[in-house]
């Protein structure tokens, strides 16, 4: 299957004082324009990496990243990237700091229409009375919903979430995915999330991509959802197959902890022949 994202054989080997080091390998993923994917290991197996290569943030060792016909070769406009913290100017409004990657992107569109874009975005992050605060006189999860608006004021092909909500109380945490949500299913962005988080990724994505333990990581299952969009989190909560999703992504997280506990490795698992699917990829 050719997808609107494809991941071919993607891998990544560091350099360390050891020597080099194999920590992603064979990573292969295709991912349908539109859809949600959560990525879900162990604390290093490599989640973060996988995420930099295709945000062309972290140059790829070996196979490439493909987003709509286009191999990627370094970061571009086309991918937004949230981190777990968003790194504002911290001098600057809640507004200029959605500029700044505007004015850059869209420097041919007249500035009135590069303000109402930054504007719609902020007001749809729930900041409409607070674009003319500075950075640093907002709350964390505040200055969290500036970095989500910066990312979707460039219309990106594919937004790319590393721990988004890591840094935030439950509440805010929850507002936010909902908001989210409600923007990508607007926008039709491909997404890919990393999280460690099994209940978000439960309630965000469309198919959940369990890691293998590092070192040489790659796609050890693949988890599809049955959950209608629009989400509601309660139908979601309730929704008779949840539980048992649940389960199973628990448990093969424990079984990569009893392998990493017993120096087992991965080589009988492959992205072809997942060890715990519910359906295929
Ligand atoms: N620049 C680097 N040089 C050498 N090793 C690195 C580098 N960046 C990451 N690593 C190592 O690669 C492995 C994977 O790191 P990565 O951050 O991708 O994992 P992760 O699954 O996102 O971890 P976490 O869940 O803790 O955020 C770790 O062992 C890490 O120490």
């Amino acid at each position: 299957m050719r997808g609107y994202v494809e991941l071919f054989r993607l891998g990544k080997t560091y350099d360390t004082h050891d020597g080099p080091v194999v920590i992603v390998e064979d990573f292969d993923l295709n991912l349908a324009q539109g859809e949600y994917v959560s990525l879900l290991g162990h604390s290093g197996c490599g989640k973060s990496t996988v995420l930099t290569m295709i945000a062309g943030l972290n140059s790829i060792s070996t196979g490439g990243v493909v987003i709509d016909g286009r191999e990627i070769d370094g970061p571009g406009p086309d991918r937004g990237v949230v981190f777990q913290s968003p790194c504002l100017m911290p001098w600057m409004t809640a507004l200029d700091n959605v500029m700044l990657g505007v004015n850059q992107v869209y420097r041919h569109v007249p500035k009135r229409d590069r303000v109402d874009l930054a504007s719609y975005y902020l007001n749809l992050v729930g900041l409409g009375s607070s674009l003319h605060k500075r950075a640093k006189d907002l709350s964390q999860g505040m200055q969290q919903r500036v970095g989500i608006a910066r990312a979707f004021a460039l219309k990106p092909k594919m937004l790319l979430l590393d721990e988004p909500f890591g840094m935030l109380d439950s509440l805010t945490r929850l507002e936010l995915q909902e908001i989210l949500l409600e923007i990508l299913v607007r926008d039709q962005v491909t997404t890919v999330m990393v999280t460690h988080d099994v209940d978000e990724a439960l309630f965000m994505s469309d198919r959940v991509v369990m890691m293998t333990n590092g070192p040489r990581a790659r796609v050890g299952a693949i988890f599809s959802l049955p959950f209608d969009r629009p989400r509601n989190r309660a139908e979601v909560l309730e929704h008779p197959e949840y539980y048992e999703y649940r389960r199973k992504m628990i448990e093969f997280l424990e079984h990569q902890d009893y392998r990493k506990q017993h120096g087992e490795r991965e080589e009988s698992e492959s992205a072809e022949e997942p060890a715990h699917s519910l359906s295929s990829p």
